[in-house]
């Protein structure tokens, strides 16, 4: 566990050199600290441009220096911001300088945001969004990110959890009054249906978890099919360059490989298979045993076969889309579109346009359902899942006494609490900061 009484440092700009190094400083001393280096410390949240000096009164560089103090700071405590200019000798002398204050430490992975989130600046849906929005490549995975980062979850879940809430509390004072003869039966009834409709918004909203985590982690298509397919070879075409060894010897194939490639602002996995076929060749064998197991977790797999030859549509443990693309149409007749989706030619480029618009229509259709507000991670599948199964008990226990029944309500408030980070998180916590880079 970290220690919260230490002040920590660590430069939370880019990599050096660059243009700017932007060093935070968070903590009890941020503030003395500072000051001692600067001289004077700056109107809070007002830029200074100051001249930052060793104790010793040697110059190290002139930037501007902006203070936050606690609360109204990114960690909730007393912060600082030092830019100096972004040489490499210029920020390790500040960060050299600033470790020799006594309390003073380089702050680990996303030690600033664990801050934040014990101080109740940020909740962890939102703390996992910022780490989405520094890792967001695309435009859509930005999106996502920004979505929950700016609490669009959150208030969901904790809405949620307070209808949870007040009907346990209803329910627990009828079984309070249940003695009287006076009391209606009728507030019950009312308690009940809003349950149901919450069950109903709960397991639409997860039904949205599959694509909040391909729009998260990436769409995942698996190019698989015979040797000597060109399934490398459309690989090459889509990457744009050489990614994977072509040659016309059948089984050249054997490690899986992978590119990521930008659909519409949407990631893409793409993966190059070996060639299926029965062997008895040992490394060939490992190649195609890893072959099926990509395809078995793929989202779509693009099904290839030379024109004229059947393309496979079952794979094993894989219930998804298939797409037959039939290959080489410069040197074959092109199909009627019977045995193939699409014909195309990696040499010529033919049916590439046509490829990368089904996908497109692919990702479109999976988008068309749902808004940003989606769960993206394992983590909160689970946790949804949860709920949505102690939710059903409450509501169909209807055989069970209400004690029992207002347990699972509570039970089911307790799994979306765990999303937020409202209850009883400790043990996610190092799981979800290791994921952060230091200065965040
Ligand atoms: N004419 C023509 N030849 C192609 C085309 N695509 C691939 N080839 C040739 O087909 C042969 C096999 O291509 P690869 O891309 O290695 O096929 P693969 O499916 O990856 O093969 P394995 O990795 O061995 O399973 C090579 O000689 C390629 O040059 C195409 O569109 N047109
Ligand atoms: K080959
Ligand atoms: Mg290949």
């Amino acid at each position: 566990m970290q220690d919260f009484n230490d002040t920590i440092f660590a430069l939370s700009s880019g990599g050096l050199p660059a243009g700017v190094g932007v060093v935070r400083i968070s903590g009890p001393e941020a503030l003395d600290v500072t000051n001692v280096l600067v001289g004077s410390l700056p109107k809070p949240r007002q830029a200074a441009l100051k001249t930052i000096r060793t104790r010793n009164g040697l110059v190290i560089d002139r930037g501007l220096v902006l203070t936050f103090p606690g609360p109204a700071s990114f960690t909730g405590e007393d912060s600082a911001e030092i830019h100096v200019h972004g040489g490499k000798a210029v920020v390790a002398m500040l960060l050299e300088e600033l470790a020799a204050f006594k309390g003073c430490r380089l702050a680990e992975h996303g030690e600033f945001s664990r801050r934040a989130l014990e101080n109740g600046k940020m909740d962890l849906v939102e703390v996992e969004g910022l780490a989405d929005l520094i890792a967001a490549e695309t435009e859509m995975q930005r999106r996502l990110a920004v979505e929950h980062t700016a609490g669009g979850l959150s208030k969901l879940y904790e809405d949620w959890t307070d209808r949870l809430t007040r009907a346990r509390a209803l329910i627990e004072a009828e079984l309070d009054f249940a003695d009287e003869d006076d009391v209606p039966g009728s507030v019950s009834d009312l308690v009940w249906a809003d349950m149901v409709k919450l069950q109903s918004e709960l397991s639409e909203h997860l039904a949205g978890a599959d694509f909040g985590e391909i729009v998260r982690d990436g769409l995942k298509v698996v190019i698989a099919g015979a040797p000597n397919a060109g399934k490398s070879s459309l690989m090459n075409a889509l990457a744009r360059r050489e990614v994977a060894i072509v040659t016309e010897i059948a089984g050249t194939t054997r490690d899986v490989l992978h590119i990521d490639l930008n659909i519409e602002g949407y990631a893409v996995k793409l993966y190059d298979t070996a060639g299926l076929r029965e062997t008895e060749e040992v490394v060939e064998r490992e190649g195609i045993r890893r072959a099926l197991k990509t395809a078995a977790e793929a989202d779509i797999i693009l099904s290839l076969a030379e024109i004229g030859t059947p393309a496979q549509t079952d794979f094993p443990e894989f219930d998804g889309k298939v797409i037959r693309i039939g290959t080489k149409s410069d040197i074959h007749p092109i199909d009627d579109g019977e045995h193939y989706d699409l014909c195309m030619s990696s040499s010529t480029g033919a049916g590439l346009a046509e490829l990368h618009q089904l996908l497109v229509s692919d990702l479109l259709t999976r988008s068309a359902a749902f808004s940003l507000a989606l769960p993206s991670r394992l983590r909160h599948r689970t946790l949804l899942t949860d709920s949505l199964e102690a939710l059903g008990r409450a509501v169909t226990s209807t055989s069970a006494g209400l004690d029992m029944r207002a347990e699972f309500l509570r039970q089911a408030a307790h799994s979306l609490g765990r999303i937020t980070g409202r209850v009883d998180v400790e043990d996610l916590l190092d799981v979800i900061f290791s994921e952060f880079c230091i200065g965040k």
